[in-house]
């Protein structure tokens, strides 16, 4: 195992608890919503964890959806992954969605709703050019390499 990195982690809400790893070698910490909420059907809100962290520079905080929620309510993240900058101090919150077409989901206040995934990252230099390196792939994208999509019924009624 890998050494962890340290977080400085500040509770705003002392009686929400610490993001916190369910299983070892899980790679998101699970982060709680601070308050009750229900979401109709297509309704979103920003939800309040009740923490806020400061991340080494060099790293971010992802904030990911949780599939369980997703697979049994359809709420999920609607910016996944969320991006958690470094230098950020604020409330860390869940953007979270109800894709469900027909279910309220209601969440309690401290229920687990999203996931914390902390990795380290580059930070780039631009450097303006007139012409990019030639490679093989080239312009080609969205599709460009063909074959089946996957979404055999998809392409068909869209005539792909
Ligand atoms: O799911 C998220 C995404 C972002 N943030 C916070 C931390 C992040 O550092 C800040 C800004 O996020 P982002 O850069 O994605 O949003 P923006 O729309 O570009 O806002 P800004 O102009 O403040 O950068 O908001 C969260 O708490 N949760
Ligand atoms: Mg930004």
């Amino acid at each position: 195992m890998t050494e962890p990195v340290h977080i400085l982690l500040r509770r705003l809400d002392p009686d929400l608890p610490a993001p916190r790893y369910a299983h070892p070698g899980d790679a998101g910490a699970d982060l709680v919503a601070a308050q009750d909420l229900r979401l109709a059907p297509g309704e979103r809100a920003l939800v309040g964890t009740g923490m806020s962290v400061a991340l080494p520079y060099g790293y971010v905080g992802l904030v990911h959806p949780r599939s369980g929620l997703a697979a049994r309510h359809g709420v999920t993240v609607l910016n996944a992954p969320g991006t958690v900058d470094a230098g950020y101090r604020g409330e860390i919150k869940v953007n979270l969605i109800n894709l469900d077409q027909r279910n309220v989901a209601t969440i309690a206040r401290g229920d687990r709703i999203a996931q914390l995934v902390v990795q380290q990252v580059e930070r780039a230099h631009f450097h303006l050019v007139d012409e990019l390196p030639g490679s093989g792939r080239g312009t080609g994208g969205h599709g460009s390499t063909g074959g089946h999509s996957g979404l055999a019924v998809a392409d068909e009624r869209f005539g792909l």
